[in-house]
């Protein structure tokens, strides 16, 4: 939790410009904070962007402020601290904390979106042309399933660390609510984690629809207090759309289906994500786009992949990266972040995610993933 202990409700709708940094001087937290960082400095093959980015100035800099709701330096980097093979390593426990720990978080996401600089605004949400999509794979040769996510912060709530579980409940009532009145395609049932049945929970993990439980990056950023309360999962009956609520981030808005049909899959999450957005407000920076607890899911909070067999491209794991990572692709196992290939599928998506539309998002992915199908051919 936030070294303060529990707030009142947060505007998680933040970032008007101004910094609100507070001065820190709790002695059990700069004591956690300067072992954290000769923990960080020592670990010589740590290759996490906070290693690379809390510098010594940085750090001296940042170690004696907060936010108003009290989180503190130590609540942001904490998780990266315990996993020393984190790719990223912090999270922001509110929205001011984006501005409280600038230093920090700018370079992480400058590195991370691929230029996204200080000085550089997010353009407006923008879903573009719907039709314009292909079929990444008509012949279904490569493709196994397409996906496409986004995440969303509701306005008036902070991030996990700083929720309590009196406000997990409200959000999931709230939200669960409002899914009960999606109607046609979206039509589905909510199915809270409390009460759901170990069995039916590993199957959808299985099946790529649940999160999975136990992240050791979440949790050591404490944002799994109180699981599985107000924790749950949305789906249709065809679980082609699905809601995840109170996992990461307050919201993820998924497509998925079978198959390369990029175009059904968009339009039906779009679909999703206007309807929800009409009801509900989200949170939403001048600067930085939508607002996500993970500064790699900021601006858009797009993420459009493919599960794909890319046999001869992957027969080298570090070429089909360096291949992937030239289209500003990621590549990553068969159940997702931090979990390896099973049976040669793959799960490639666009990488960044800020310092453009969610339709240039949408359309990387595509051009890339046809570039990646055309080189297998080739080979
Ligand atoms: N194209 C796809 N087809 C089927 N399942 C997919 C596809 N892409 C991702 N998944 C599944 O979605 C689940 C969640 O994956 P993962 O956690 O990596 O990504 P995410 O939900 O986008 O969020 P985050 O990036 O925050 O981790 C996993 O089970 C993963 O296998
Ligand atoms: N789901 C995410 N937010 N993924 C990105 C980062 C995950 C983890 N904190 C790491 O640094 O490796």
């Amino acid at each position: 939790m936030p070294t303060s202990g529990n707030m009142p409700g947060c505007g998680a709708s933040m970032c008007k410009g101004k910094k609100k940094a507070l001065k820190m001087e709790d002695p059990a937290v700069v004591a956690k904070l300067e072992e954290g960082f000769q923990k960080l400095q020592a670990a010589s093959d740590c290759r996490s962007l906070l290693k690379k980015y809390l510098t010594p100035e940085v750090f001296d800099k940042l170690k004696g402020q907060k936010t108003a709701l009290g989180a503190t330096l130590l609540d942001v980097i904490q998780s990266g601290v315990e996993n020393l093979d984190s790719g990223i390593g912090v999270y922001a426990p509110d929205a001011d904390s984006y501005l409280v720990f600038e230093d920090l978080f700018n370079p992480i996401i400058e590195d991370y979106h691929v230029g996204f600089t200080k000085d550089d605004k997010h353009p407006a949400s923008d879903f573009g042309d719907l039709s314009s999509f292909v079929n990444v794979d008509p012949e279904g040769e490569f493709v196994i399933s397409t996906r496409v996510r986004c995440g969303r912060s509701l306005q008036g709530y902070p991030f996990n660390p700083c929720l309590n579980e009196e406000q997990y409940k409200t959000m999931e009532a709230k939200v669960s609510g409002l899914l009960s009145s999606l109607t046609g395609d979206l039509k589905g049932t909510y199915y809270p984690l409390t009460g759901m049945t170990k069995e039916v929970q590993q199957q959808l993990i299985d099946d790529h629809f649940l999160f999975k439980e136990g992240d050791r990056f979440l949790q050591a950023a404490n944002a799994c207090r109180y699981w599985p309360s107000g924790r749950g999962i949305y789906h249709n009956d065809d679980k082609t759309f699905l809601v995840w609520v109170n996992e990461e981030d307050h919201l993820r808005i998924i497509s998925m289906q079978q198959g390369g049909d990029l175009g059904t899959v968009y339009r039906r999450m779009v679909a999703g994500a206007n309807e929800i957005g009409n009801k509900l407000p989200f949170s939403r920076s001048e600067r930085l786009g939508y607002l996500t607890f993970c500064p790699t899911n900021l601006g858009t909070t797009i993420r459009a992949s493919v599960h794909i067999k890319l046999p001869k491209l992957a027969a080298d794991k570090a070429k089909l990266d360096a291949t992937a990572a030239k289209f500003n692709l990621q590549v990553r196992g068969t159940h997702g972040e931090h979990s390896d290939s099973e049976g040669g599928v793959y799960d490639i998506s666009n990488k960044r995610r800020m310092g453009l539309t969610e339709f240039q998002a949408v359309k990387e992915m595509e051009q890339g993933i046809l570039e990646l199908i055309k080189i297998e051919k080739s080979m």
